[in-house]
């Protein structure tokens, strides 16, 4: 039985590219974490140890830099796309390229009440995401969010479900819903587009459907925050949520004689439902 070489990528991951555009006194910062990868035939430097197809990962991590400034950071979207390009023009045994995107948000510091020209403060939480994929057959983009931390201290219920012998949970007429939501969509195609705001419309979309959705369940507000991102933007084809449900339980304070009417709860940490949902278009599955 022969023994052969399955498939195979590398690259350089999770570079911290820092770019500022100061073409004026009041400059812009974008701030990632970049991780290029490339697949092709590398089958020479697995098997022999002969590099001479392997563009290596310095140089990628040089490009992810290089391209910071000569292409800029319109977008992630935009940019990955450039760099994911030019990583598989530079090596010609490579079928396809794949950048992977993390973007850290900086919000100016107010002064009196004014955003500061060159200085920042980091907006903590959520990460904006995006893996773009060049190859051959095309280009594709799926871009996204995660560590949106939401919470909604009334208008969820859970109740109603499948009970057996070891079913010990009560219904919840009205709970706490929160979760750490990631959130990735992939565009119907790569064609060149405001990136910006669509991020900017889905995020909008996805809080306040999670806010003004009654919950009868974590799966149903994720369903319900897909079709209101598919109802609005025919560029996405589809959209998928991971959902941990951050339970919050209510703590007995009748041993203090106090009473508990929904006020005082204990955050569990650990273990989380996971609910986990893709929403599509019909003709696409
Ligand atoms: O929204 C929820 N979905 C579930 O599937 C589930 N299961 C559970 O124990 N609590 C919850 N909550």
């Amino acid at each position: 039985m022969g023994i052969v070489l399955g498939p195979n990528q590398y690259g350089k991951a999770e570079t911290r590219v820092v770019r500022i555009v100061r073409d004026t006194p009041r400059h812009e910062i974008r701030d990632l974490s970049v991780s290029t990868a490339l697949r092709g035939d590398f089958t020479a430097a697995h098997v022999e140890g002969d590099q001479s197809q392997v563009l290596p990962t310095d140089t990628q991590k040089n490009t992810a830099f290089a391209f910071a400034k000569s292409h800029g950071i319109a977008s992630p979207e935009d940019y990955g796309l450039a760099l994911a390009r030019r990583l598989l023009e530079a090596a010609p045994s490579a079928t396809g390229a794949t950048v992977r995107v993390e973007e850290y948000a900086w919000d100016r510091i107010l002064v009196d009440g004014v955003g500061h020209d060159h200085a920042f403060v980091r907006r903590g939480g959520e990460v904006r995401t995006t893996e773009v994929d060049v190859s051959t057959s095309g280009a594709q983009v799926t871009s996204g969010i995660k560590d949106l931390v939401v919470l909604k201290s009334t208008g969820s219920e859970f109740k109603g479900f499948l009970r057996d012998e070891y079913t010990t949970l009560p219904d919840a007429d009205d709970r706490i819903l929160a979760t750490s939501l990631a959130a990735t969509w992939r565009y119907a195609d790569a064609v060149e587009r405001d990136w910006n705001a669509v991020h900017d419309d889905v995020r909008t979309l996805v809080l306040a459907t999670f806010a003004t959705t009654y919950s009868r369940a974590l799966q149903q507000t994720l369903h319900a925050m897909g079709s209101a991102v598919l109802e609005a933007h025919g560029e996405i084809a589809e959209i998928s949520f991971s959902a941990p449900n951050k339970h919050h339980f209510l703590v007995d304070l009748e041993p203090f004689g106090l009473e508990n009417p929904g006020e005082v709860f204990i955050a569990a940490d650990r273990p989380y439902g996971l609910i986990e949902a893709t929403v599509c278009r019909e003709d696409q599955g």
